[in-house]
């Protein structure tokens, strides 16, 4: 049986509720870990059912403006997200981003792509030699996933990719949730976060995400703003719910608090 979650704290409410009073809101939201529960296969994650409903909700009101800020390549995250239409989609921590029609293509230039190339061998190597780690391809970058690996198995392919990677400037590391990150562009979801306010002239920004790499927008988020962490770990942001369990309340609180704003019945 699954334990009824706790009510949000005051404080919490009383954010959203100020956050939802803003002319021009920015609901940006990290994938894994936070609208999905982390599961084995990168391929099997899924939005939990209400999170995805108050996305569309949010999505679908006027003067809001909804992204999700991803880690993950564009293709896998519109892959296992399927956003609704109007939103806005950032992946691979940054170095993609989609903002409709007009959004420019990833280009590498012949450095970084011979990059890539190295960066994949290394991951291919990494996974032939240590059983249950996986190799997942993005446009400007790679994963090395060890979730599925034992401990022992993990831990030296991470070593053994960290190892060759330190002999080449070309290619930046970045970690996860029992996942090693290389990517030839050096870009991250603070920037991101940067870029979409700008874009959308945004008068405050709620982002929620689990991650170390969440932390970059954490970082990026202005007074009047409201960050909410999820789960465990140091963070930046203001405000903390347990799990992505605890995200459906959340939101579903922040469409309530918006609709009465703009008068939507
Ligand atoms: O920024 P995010 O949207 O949170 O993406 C971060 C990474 O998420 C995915 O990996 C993580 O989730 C998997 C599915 O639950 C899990 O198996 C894995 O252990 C996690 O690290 C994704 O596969 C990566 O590409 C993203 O960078």
């Amino acid at each position: 049986m699954t334990r009824p979650l706790a009510p949000l704290p005051a404080a919490l409410v009383s954010a959203v509720r100020h956050i939802a009073a803003t002319p021009h809101l920015l609901v940006a939201l990290d994938f894994d870990g936070t609208m999905a529960p982390l599961v084995a296969r990168a391929e099997d994650a899924r939005p939990l059912p209400r999170s995805a409903a108050a996305l569309a909700t949010l999505s679908s009101l006027q003067s809001t403006t909804t992204a999700l800020v991803s880690g993950r390549a564009l293709a896998s995250l519109r892959a296992v997200a399927t956003p609704p239409a109007p939103t806005l989609l950032v992946g691979s921590h940054g170095a993609e981003s989609w903002w409709g029609p007009d959004s420019p293509a990833l280009e590498l230039t012949a450095d970084q792509a011979a990059a890539l190339e190295r960066a994949r061998a290394l991951v291919t190597q990494a996974t032939t030699l240590y059983e249950g780690t996986v190799q997942e391809d993005k446009p400007s970058g790679v994963a090395l996933h060890y979730r599925q690996a034992s401990e022992a198995d993990g831990r030296a392919a991470v070593d053994h990719v960290r190892k060759m990677v330190a002999q080449d400037p070309a290619i930046y590391l970045g970690t996860g949730k029992m996942v090693l990150e290389l990517s030839v562009l050096n870009a991250n979801k603070g920037q991101s976060l940067t870029t979409l306010r700008e874009r959308t002239q945004a008068t405050a920004t709620f982002f929620a995400g689990d991650d170390v790499t969440d932390e970059h927008a954490f970082a990026a988020l202005l007074p009047g703003d409201l960050g909410v962490k999820v789960g465990q770990g140091e963070t930046a942001a203001g405000f903390r719910i347990a799990a992505p369990a605890a995200l459906p309340q959340l939101l579903e609180l922040l469409v309530s608090a918006r609709r009465e704003f703009l008068h939507v019945t």
